[in-house]
């Protein structure tokens, strides 16, 4: 057996820990998917710090599922081989020579080197993309960007059956289609938003390199309804990355997501601080009860 520190930094105190209690409670058996990107991912020692607050949520009885991106990983290693590369509206341009590189890197060297970090900080976790047990079965999005897939068909199964035998998992945005020997590579947010809805989670996380939704002044919006993420995307507040990534958080809801929200990854404990303080962090997307 390994040597692991269990040490959770985050709980050290008995001041956090007595605020954190209920909300722990409250929680318990909740499915929170989290969407863990490519430039959230830092150096081994955020790595580390992310894959402690995943098995600290285990712990306290959440049934965790990690959805990871890899955008700058993948760009490394097409680099390397000297393939180049294009985005149209936040998507890779996929042709048959890049989607080999993106199933090869993200189901290979990012997903085992989350499942490595999960395990040793003394989770469990298995390791799979959407073409395991046609987790996530996928048609080409637009004949433009090749071999990019949209999910049309969700099998969660596997991953309740994951939750019940205490295992987290991990999953690749890389996914089967409906043809024979398909392959296609699905942005990372809207993996987590299909698997997210596929499941009618409790919570989406979605991790970025900002502190969330911001306003016109600069200010992070900290609670939204799907109509004010529309009026913002209209009037042109919400811009760049941020459309696909709100516009996934609209659609998880429309599916059956209680909420998401989208929140700094860069941040130390992002997902403990959102899930078990009242004040959260970043903005909290939400339908109207
Ligand atoms: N209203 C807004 N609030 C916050 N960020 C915004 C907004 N409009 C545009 N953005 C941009 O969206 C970016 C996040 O999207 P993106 O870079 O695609 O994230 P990721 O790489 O984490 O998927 C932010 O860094 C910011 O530059
Ligand atoms: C279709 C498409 O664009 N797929 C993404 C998949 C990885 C991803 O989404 O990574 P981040 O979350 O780190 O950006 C790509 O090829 O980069």
């Amino acid at each position: 057996m390994k040597s692991r520190d269990m040490n959770h930094d985050w709980i050290a105190t008995a001041r956090t820990l007595s605020e954190a209690l209920p909300y722990m409670q409250r929680y318990a058996g909740a499915i929170v998917v989290v969407k863990f990107g490519g430039n959230a991912m830092g150096d081994d020692d955020a790595m580390a710090e992310f894959a402690r607050d995943i098995v600290l949520m285990r712990q306290v009885g959440i049934n965790p599922v990690v959805v990871h991106g890899g955008g700058p990983m993948i760009n490394d290693m097409l680099t390397k081989l000297g393939i180049k590369s294009d985005f149209v509206r936040g998507k890779r341009v996929t042709d048959k020579a890049t989607v080999q590189v993106v199933e090869m890197v993200l189901t290979g060297l990012v997903n085992k080197r989350i499942v490595q970090a999960i395990m040793d900080e003394g989770g469990r976790a298995v390791g799979l993309s959407g073409k395991d047990d046609d987790l996530m079965v996928c048609e080409a999005d637009d004949p433009e960007l090749g071999f990019v897939g949209r999910p049309v068909e969700m099998n969660p199964q596997v991953l309740r059956d994951l939750f019940k035998a205490g295992i987290i998992p991990v999953v690749a945005p890389v996914a089967t289609g409906m043809q024979p020997n398909e392959t296609f590579n699905v942005n990372g947010d809207t993996a987590a938003g299909a698997i997210a809805g596929a499941l009618k989670a409790d919570r989406l996380l979605l991790l970025t390199d900002v502190s969330g939704v911001k306003d016109r002044d600069g200010n992070v919006v900290t609670a939204m309804t799907p109509e004010d993420v529309e009026a913002m995307i209209a009037d042109g507040t919400i811009a760049g990355g941020m459309i696909p990534k709100t516009e996934t958080a609209l659609k998880a809801i429309e599916d059956g997501v209680r909420a998401v929200v989208i929140l700094d990854g860069r941040v130390p404990n992002a997902c403990l601080l959102e899930l078990f303080t009242e004040h959260g962090a970043g903005s909290l997307i939400r339908p109207v009860r």
